[in-house]
């Protein structure tokens, strides 16, 4: 099985690549393809990578190849890290449109490529933000089922150890997930929170007890009041802006701690990576997972009565042909009522970057 990185020199395609080939993910028979552009820096700078990562691990290596031009990508998996970042300066709003322009052209770019190159067959794992517009415009250019954000998985992985970190408890015991928008806009659901070991009152007992009378109505809301306490208590002390998020309640640091990450101007890009190697394993490993990840819905869910027909992070099942079904089991009313507005919100979002035309051609041509 093959696997092709875009935007492979930046800080989370580099990560990327690293931790396949440490972690072994691929075998050296197996191709992992490094994708720079001609005209920037990565095009020179991806030749580097790929003698780096060989001089580091040649024993058990894949083959490396290299790739400049969107046409030559050609991969099982393709994970689109291309993109610009959003800001990182203490204060300073994330200008999503702005990303949004930028990146909807990158995402764009190597849709169209992979439509008229690709196998059908690859998988897209998109990690570039904003993550529900990079499926949007994948999934209206590719099989929607083979495409997924894996930003709704790190939130996943993030709200799993936050909770066993305030019950004490190593992550592995905790089972949930985060679903939602990556950002501001994700969706903590308490209610599918399991820990291996404890009786559902058990449970029951020690959710209660850290997440305290608060609802996700509140949410929003606070993350605006934690931001913005994070931005005083940072301009003239970050290692006290980090200790104020260890006060907080876990669904509030699992928002909290990666904004104050990137804030700092470490960004977030070995969890990033992490997660996606995660998803990237799931795909070649031939079984089926359950993960949470951005896909593009096509009435799988239905919130407050109405169907979504959108982009949206869920529960789903993962696999060798992308994922097959989502597993979003009966809410509770205040995270229906938050992920029914949330659906709504990226809607909105990404509809002014979605080309009607592509959608004529592509129903054209099924
Ligand atoms: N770094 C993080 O912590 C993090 C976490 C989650 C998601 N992301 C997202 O992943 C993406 C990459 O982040 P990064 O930190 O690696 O950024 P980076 O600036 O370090 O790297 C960006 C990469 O994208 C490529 N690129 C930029 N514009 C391009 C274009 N027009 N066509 C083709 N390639 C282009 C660059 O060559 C470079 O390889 C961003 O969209 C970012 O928002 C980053």
């Amino acid at each position: 099985m093959d696997v092709a990185v875009l935007g492979a020199t930046g800080d989370v395609g580099r990560q990327v690549c690293t931790q396949l080939v440490e972690r072994r993910v691929l075998p050296p028979t197996s191709r992992l393809q490094l994708v720079g552009r001609p005209q920037g820096p990565s095009g020179r700078a991806v030749h580097g990578l790929a003698a780096d990562l060989t001089d580091a691990y040649d024993e058990h290596a894949p083959m490396l190849d290299v790739a400049l031009d969107p046409s030559e990508v050609v991969a099982d998996v393709v994970v689109v890290a291309a993109g610009r970042t959003g800001g990182t300066e203490p204060g300073v709003p994330t200008d999503r449109a702005q990303l949004a322009a930028h990146n909807a052209q990158v995402f764009a770019t190597y849709a169209d490529a992979l439509a008229e190159n690709g196998s059908g067959h690859e998988v897209v794992v998109v990690v570039g933000n904003p993550v529900e517009l990079g499926v949007a415009i994948m999934a209206q250019r590719l099989p929607r089922r083979r495409v997924i954000g894996m930003g709704a998985w790190l939130d996943t992985l993030r709200f799993r150890r936050e909770v066993a970190v305030s019950i004490g408890v190593r992550r592995h015991r905790v089972t949930g997930f985060a679903v939602g928008q990556h950002g501001d806009d994700l969706v903590p659901l308490w209610s599918t929170v399991r820990v291996s070991g404890l009786s559902a009152d058990e449970r029951a007992g020690v959710v209660a007890q850290v997440r305290g009378e608060r609802t996700l109505d509140d949410y929003g809301a606070e993350l605006q009041a934690a931001k913005g306490a994070l931005a005083e208590r940072a301009s003239s002390d970050m290692g006290a802006a980090f200790r104020l998020v260890d006060s907080w309640p876990p669904d509030v640091r699992l928002a909290a701690r990666p904004w104050m990450t990137q804030q700092s101007g470490a960004k977030t890009a070995v969890a990033t990576a992490s997660a996606t190697i995660d998803l990237i394993e799931t795909v070649l490993d031939g079984r089926d997972i359950v993960v949470a990840g951005q896909v593009a819905l096509d009435g799988e869910v239905t919130l407050e009565g109405a169907p979504v027909h959108g982009v949206l992070g869920v529960p789903v099942v993962l696999g060798p042909e992308g994922w097959t079904q989502v597993l979003l089991p009966e809410l509770a009313p205040d995270e229906e009522r938050r992920l029914a507005a949330v659906a709504g919100r990226i809607a909105a979002g990404v509809r002014p970057w979605l080309d009607e035309r592509v959608d004529a051609q592509v129903d054209g041509r099924r």
